[in-house]
C-alpha cells in the first residue's frame, strides 16, 4: 500500500487546523506486520516506507503506479534502518544481517527482499542518477558525533550512516540520533535547509510516551503529538525539532539539491 503526499507551502501549515496538519505532514501506520507499506511525497520526491516481513519474506514493491517503474530502484537509491529485532536484508541474492538502528545503503538498480519474525525495517527512497555500492552501517561502527549537554536536556548523539562524505549516494543522506537519557529535546536550536527536505522517523518510545514535534517557520511553528514508530514529513522551509515524555531514538534522512550535511541555516532561539 503506498500513499502520496502533495508539497505544500508554508501559509497552509500556518492556517491549518490540527487534523489538518496531521493529515498533511504526519505519517502513520508505516509499520504493519506482513506489509511493506510507503508513503511518497512530492517533496524531493522522497520515498519512506516501513517493512514488518513476520514469517515471511516480503519484496521492495515497484509501485509502478507511483514511481513508473518496473522495478523499485530503476531509478532510485535507498537506506535502511532497523528499527526491529534482527532481521535480513537480501540485495541481489546477498544477505546482509541487520540488528536494531543497524543501516544499509542500497545503490540503484539493485532488487531488494527482507526476513526476520521480529524485524521492522525504515524504508528511505530517493530519485539517483547514478550507481554507487550497498553498504552495510553498523551502528556499533559508526563514531556518534556528541551534541547538547544535560544542563539544557538536548544531549544526544548522532550517528551520520550516510551524510555525503565516506559512503557515496546521488542525493541521499541519513542516519540515526539518540537522545541521551534525562534529556528531552532533539535538534535545538533548531535549523533549516532550503536546498532539502528532511524526514524524521521517532523509534524507541514506550506506548505511553510522546514527541512534540515542532514544525513551520521559523516565527510561526506549530506542532505535531508523535507516537512510536511514526514519521514527519519537514519541507525546506520547516525547522524539525521536537521535545519527547520519554526517551526516544528518530531516524532523519534527507534529499534534495546537493549532499552536503553542513549546507543548513541555524536558527536562533530569538527568532522563534
Ligand atoms: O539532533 C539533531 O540535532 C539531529 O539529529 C539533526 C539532524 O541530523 C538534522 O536535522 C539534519 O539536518
Amino acid at each position: 500500500m503506498i500513499h502520496v503526499r502533495y508539497s505544500s507551502s508554508p501559509s497552509t501549515a500556518e492556517t491549518a487546523t490540527t487534523a489538518e496538519l496531521r493529515e498533511a505532514y504526519l505519517i502513520e501506520e508505516l509499520f504493519v506486520p506482513g506489509e511493506v507499506r510507503g508513503t511518497y511525497t512530492h517533496d524531493e520526491r522522497l520515498l519512506v516506507g516501513g517493512a514488518v516481513p513476520g514469517t515471511g519474506q516480503l519484496d521492495l514493491p515497484a509501485w509502478t503506479e507511483v514511481l513508473g517503474v518496473g522495478s523499485h530502484l530503476e531509478r532510485r537509491e535507498l537506506g535502511v534502518v532497523n528499527v526491529g529485532a534482527a532481521g535480513h536484508v537480501v540485495v541481489d541474492g546477498e544477505k546482509f544481517e541487520l540488528d536494531h538502528l543497524d543501516g544499509l545503503y542500497v545503490g540503484r538498480g539493485s532488487e531488494v527482499s527482507f526476513t526476520g519474525a521480529d524485524a521492522a525495517f525504515y524504508l528511505v527512497s530517493a530519485p539517483a542518477h547514478a550507481t554507487y555500492p550497498t553498504r552495510f552501517l553498523g551502528h556499533g561502527e559508526v563514531e556518534p558525533v556528541a551534541l547538547g549537554s544535560a544542563d539544557a536536556a538536548n544531549e544526544r548523539h548522532l550517528f551520520r550512516y550516510v551524510w555525503g562524505q565516506e559512503v557515496e549516494t546521488s542525493v541521499l543522506q541519513f542516519g540515526v540520533t539518540v537522545i541521551a537519557r534525562g534529556s528531552v529535546w532533539n535538534t535545538f536550536p533548531p535549523h533549516l535547509h532550503e536546498r532539502r527536505t528532511e524526514v524524521y522517523c521517532y523509534v524507541d518510545l514506550d506506548e505511553q510516551d510522546r514527541v512534540f514535534h515542532l514544525m513551520g517557520r521559523p516565527g510561526e511553528t506549530r506542532h505535531l503529538v508523535v507516537r512510536d514508530r511514526e514519521a514527519v514529513i519537514s519541507p525546506p522551509w520547516s525547522i524539525h525539532s521536537g521535545a519527547g515524555t520519554g526517551s526516544y531514538a528518530f531516524i532523519w534522512a534527507m534529499a534534495g539539491e546537493n549532499n552536503t550535511y553542513t549546507d543548513l541555516s541555524p536558527v536562533a532561539v530569538e527568532e522563534l
